[in-house]
């Protein structure tokens, strides 16, 4: 399996290289040269396997010949070895017709988990194998960053700078980054929001001479790897309701568009989706550009759910490299025009984007009142984000197809917010009941290029 960028123009990689370059060195994300499909017998035999066994093969796939079988098998089962319920991903009825996929009892209690602990397993035997070391840099609202600190923390091999919006992530994911004691760990507050965080990650990719001279590697959903093992749980939900004899339908609580991005992969591999719904909170850069084709980014407004506030969605280039036919060139375009301000999606691509992906926005207000109608009616405590896909798909369901809302964070990463919502505060499970004594360590830095690479070289020595 070979794998291209979505601007057309960097070279051509294995799954392995791929997983270790992070972002293309034209500036794109890359992309599996075909998706290879799995036939209906094959997603039925699903049924009853242990997550694990979906994940392999599921995956198997597109990691070409960069491990054996048993080599594979193995890194998946330390990956998800520390999930607190054997299930890995449970469905829950909420409602009749109504499904909540949770997604939170990885290590860091959010989605990230399900990429971030199989990556940590991928990175480490590469890394091995190699004798290579690499310097990881991150962009985070939140959840990324602690899901990567958790998983690479004290590995040999590796440095790990995650950069977060100073002020803007809740007090729970800011101590998950901070308080981590390994020394190849280290948290930056940036003086900005998400997207500069994001911004300041991707111009070091594309500064070639610090980028080579650190080791570069990325693990943001630029990382075509945490696309891939995402893909996995809509398998595992979808058969359990039924598939591949019964279509389903997702709604997403969205922000860089990583998560529906896997789930649009799912469906065209074969799983039988019919509708995949994208759910953003007031930053809604995503709905109004598939509601109108401009996509515009017009400043990020804080929201209680911080780990969605964004308003320049990675992934989306991605889903408009599809839209556009795998038209590199297009898409590169696409994102010269994004440096100055926007651009205007072309009418058929909108139309492609149209056929893959609805979509809806969930206001601060209506938020809260979704957090506190599930509790009250399905005794279900949920995260902003993940109410925010709670409060689309009740507004989206169409009877006769099961609809799926993915839970992507758990509530006790947001207390303040949960229960100023429901009078409910949350409690952190027992391995983290300590989080608020342990010491932090968190370097203060402004939103400034320079800066951060001399602190990169300094700890790294490079
Ligand atoms: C809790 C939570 N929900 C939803 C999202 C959105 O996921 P994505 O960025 O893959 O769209 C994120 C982060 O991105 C998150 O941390
Ligand atoms: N919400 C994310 C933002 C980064 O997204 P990623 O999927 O590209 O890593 C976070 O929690 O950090």
């Amino acid at each position: 399996m070979k794998y291209i960028s979505t601007r057309g123009t960097a070279p051509t990689l294995s799954f392995e290289e791929a997983m270790l370059t992070g972002l293309a060195r034209d500036g794109g994300l890359y992309l599996p040269e075909t998706i290879p499909t799995l036939s209906p017998d094959e997603i039925a035999a699903f049924e009853g396997l242990p997550y694990e066994e979906v994940a392999f093969r599921v995956m198997r796939p597109y990691v070409g010949d960069a491990f054996t079988d048993e080599e594979f098998r193995g890194i998946i089962a330390r990956a998800y070895d520390g999930f607190a319920v054997a299930s890995r991903a449970p469905l829950k009825q909420l409602a009749p017709g109504h499904f909540l996929l949770e997604l939170f009892h990885g290590p860091t209690l959010a989605f990230k988990d399900f990429a971030m602990q199989l990556i940590g397993q991928l990175f480490e035997f590469s890394l091995k194998r190699s004798g290579k070391r690499v310097c990881i840099v991150g962009a985070t609202s939140g959840d990324t960053g602690s899901a990567a600190i958790e998983a690479f923390r004290g590995l040999e091999a590796v440095d790990v700078f995650i950069l977060y919006p100073h002020g803007r992530v809740s007090e729970v994911q800011r101590r998950q980054m901070s308080t981590p004691s390994e020394d190849n760990v280290h948290a930056l507050a940036v003086d900005g929001h998400f997207d500069d965080c994001q911004a300041r990650v991707k111009d070091m990719f594309n500064d070639f001479e610090f980028r080579d001279a650190v080791g570069l590697a990325g693990v943001n959903s630029i990382n075509w790897a945490r696309v891939l093992a995402q893909v996995v749980y809509y398998f595992t939900s979808a058969v359990s309701l039924g598939a591949p004899h019964r279509k389903v339908s997702f709604t997403v609580p969205t922000g860089n568009f990583g998560d529906i991005f896997a789930g649009y992969i799912a469906k065209r591999m074969g799983l039988p989706i019919e509708r995949l719904v994208v759910a953003t909170n007031q930053n809604d850069i995503l709905h109004r550009c598939l509601e109108s084709g401009e996509y515009k980014p017009d400043g990020v407004i804080p929201s209680i759910s911080p780990s969605m506030d964004i308003q320049v969605s990675s992934n989306f280039e991605r889903a408009l490299f599809e839209a556009y036919g795998r038209d590199g060139a297009a898409v590169a375009q696409l994102m010269e025009e994004l440096k100055s301000g926007g651009f205007s999606v072309s009418q058929g691509a909108r139309e492609a984007l149209r056929e893959s992906y609805d979509s809806d926005r969930v206001s601060e207000d209506e938020t809260r009142a979704e957090i506190a109608r599930q509790q009250a009616e399905s005794a279900e405590l949920l995260c902003p984000h993940s109410a925010i896909g709670t409060a689309v798909a009740d507004r989206q369901r169409q009877t006769g197809t099961p609809m799926i809302t993915l839970a992507t964070a758990h509530p006790a990463k947001f207390p303040d917010a949960v229960e100023a919502a429901s009078g409910v505060r949350p409690p952190l499970p027992p391995h983290m009941s300590d989080l608020y004594e342990r010491p932090e360590r968190i370097t203060r830095v402004g939103n400034d290029l320079g800066a951060i690479e001399a602190l990169i070289r300094e700890r790294t020595g490079n």
